[in-house]
């Protein structure tokens, strides 16, 4: 069964101390249903809500219950409207998606909504994401896989030494970094063009934490997080939120002429699980978009654009070379020949990707769904990859071993 996304919205990601989860959940909700042309929320069948911190600020269970009752109470949503909450790490708003999707191809629901709420700034406790990865970490033995690539960075002249001040996230992937410079030659100067490009990019998207241009020489003398990446090449706290609609075709014939001139169509979406022997394997990314691409009935040539899970620059490089989009080990000078900037072969993270749009965990699948919306739509003025047809969105989410533990992949077509 066809499904289509009618709405897709992002509220402005950054430091948000003022907004509590409610109001970063009413702000998604009502840019949602706006940019799907509703007035309200009143025919939505079911909602899916992806959260992983709300825990932190006390509360534990039920928690898109809790932060959607206020619009119940407002009349925007009816009465009765289960809410089904998910948990994924940096991809539970792509897991929220999968299942509004699922409950339209079932028919379950006609109308369904997805949301992605986030809060990781805690003036009081800034060190929140370190503990909580930490806590997860030891079981998962995290330095028996961080071995098996220690010896081959260490040889790339960045031998792992634990620090402060930064989340074993970012160790992982300054691991895998030096690992991949070391197999394959890999420049640091690569790694910050890419960092350049994206933030070069946010300074067109007005939902972006981070909208100040950087130079290649700016980001490699910016603050030494874990080497080989600087502050300006790694994913900051952010908090924000999220919302994509999605419909049957059905129902899409009884919305407004505008609703269904923008609407996408979803071609594809696969999910792949991580697991504890990654590091002997190519990444999730490879076997999930190879399955993509056939459930679509289209190759990497096809792509025109997309959107990446950079938590560091170096994240991109390597999926990007996991999408097929260039050869194994070719992702930096890809990079570096502005192959996937914009006016690029094929622009990658147009919206400034997490780097400089933020990285608001379970918010963060649904923006990159919104920004992949919004170029098919046309609509993304000064950022707009030109004549885009087809899209890619590449969402990783949680760590076992040293990679994720879910990636999604989800490939969206323009109608008309
Ligand atoms: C495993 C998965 O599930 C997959 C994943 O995605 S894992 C990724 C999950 N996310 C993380 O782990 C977050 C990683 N990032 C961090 O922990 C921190 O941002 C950091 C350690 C990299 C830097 O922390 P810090 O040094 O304390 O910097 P911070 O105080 O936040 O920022 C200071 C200034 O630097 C600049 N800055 C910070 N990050 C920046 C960035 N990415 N780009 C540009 N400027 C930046 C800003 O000017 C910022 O000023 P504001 O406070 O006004 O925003």
């Amino acid at each position: 069964m066809d499904v289509f996304l009618i709405g897709a919205f992002t509220s402005p990601f950054g430091k948000r101390p003022e907004a509590d989860f409610k109001a970063l959940t009413r702000e998604a909700v009502t840019g949602v249903l706006a940019d799907a042309g509703l007035d309200d929320g009143r025919a939505i069948d079911t909602v899916h809500f992806a959260n992983s911190f709300m825990h932190h600020w006390g509360q534990h269970l039920i928690r898109g219950n809790v932060c959607l009752a206020p619009l119940v109470e407002a009349g925007l949503l009816l009465r009765h409207t289960p809410v089904f909450n998910v948990e994924g790490a940096c991809a539970g708003g792509s897991i929220a998606f999968r299942g509004a999707v699922n409950e339209v191809r079932a028919g379950s629901a006609r109308l369904a909504l997805a949301v992605g709420v986030e809060k990781l700034f805690d003036p009081d406790n800034p060190t929140v994401m370190q503990q909580l990865f930490d806590g997860g970490f030891d079981s998962f033995d995290r330095d028996r896989w961080m071995r098996e690539y220690r010896d081959t960075a260490a040889a790339a002249g960045f031998p792992y030494a634990p620090g402060p001040g930064r989340p074993v996230t970012m160790d992982t992937y300054a691991i895998q970094a030096a690992w991949h410079m070391a197999t394959y030659g890999t420049t640091v100067e690569q790694i910050a063009a890419v960092a350049a490009k994206n933030h070069a990019h946010a300074v067109h998207n007005p939902k972006a934490q981070y909208r100040t241009a950087m130079t290649v020489e700016q980001v490699l003398a910016d603050k030494p997080i874990a080497a080989p990446l600087t502050r300006a090449m790694c994913a900051p706290m952010s908090d924000g939120a999220a919302a994509v609609l999605v419909c049957d075709g059905a129902t899409l014939a009884t919305l407004p002429a505008v609703t269904r001139q923008r609407a996408v169509r979803l071609r594809a979406n696969v999910f792949t699980g991580g697991s504890f022997r990654q590091a002997e394997e190519p990444s999730l990314t490879r076997p999930a978009v190879d399955r993509a691409y056939a459930m679509a009935g289209l190759g990497p040539e096809d792509i025109d654009v997309v959107e990446v899970h950079d938590a560091t620059s170096f994240c991109e490089i390597y999926q990007t070379e996991m999408l097929r989009l260039c050869p194994e080990g070719g992702g930096g000078a890809f990079a570096a020949a502005g192959e996937t900037a914009l006016g690029g072969r094929v622009p990658v993270n147009p919206s400034g990707g997490l780097v400089s749009k933020g990285h608001p965990l379970a918010a963060t699948g649904l923006s990159m769904l919104t920004e992949l919306v919004t170029q098919l739509r046309g609509e993304a003025g000064a950022r707009q990859v030109a004549g885009a047809r087809i899209a890619l969105q590449q969402n990783g989410g949680g760590t076992l071993g040293l990679e994720e533990a879910v990636c999604s992949i989800t490939i969206l077509e323009r109608r008309g």
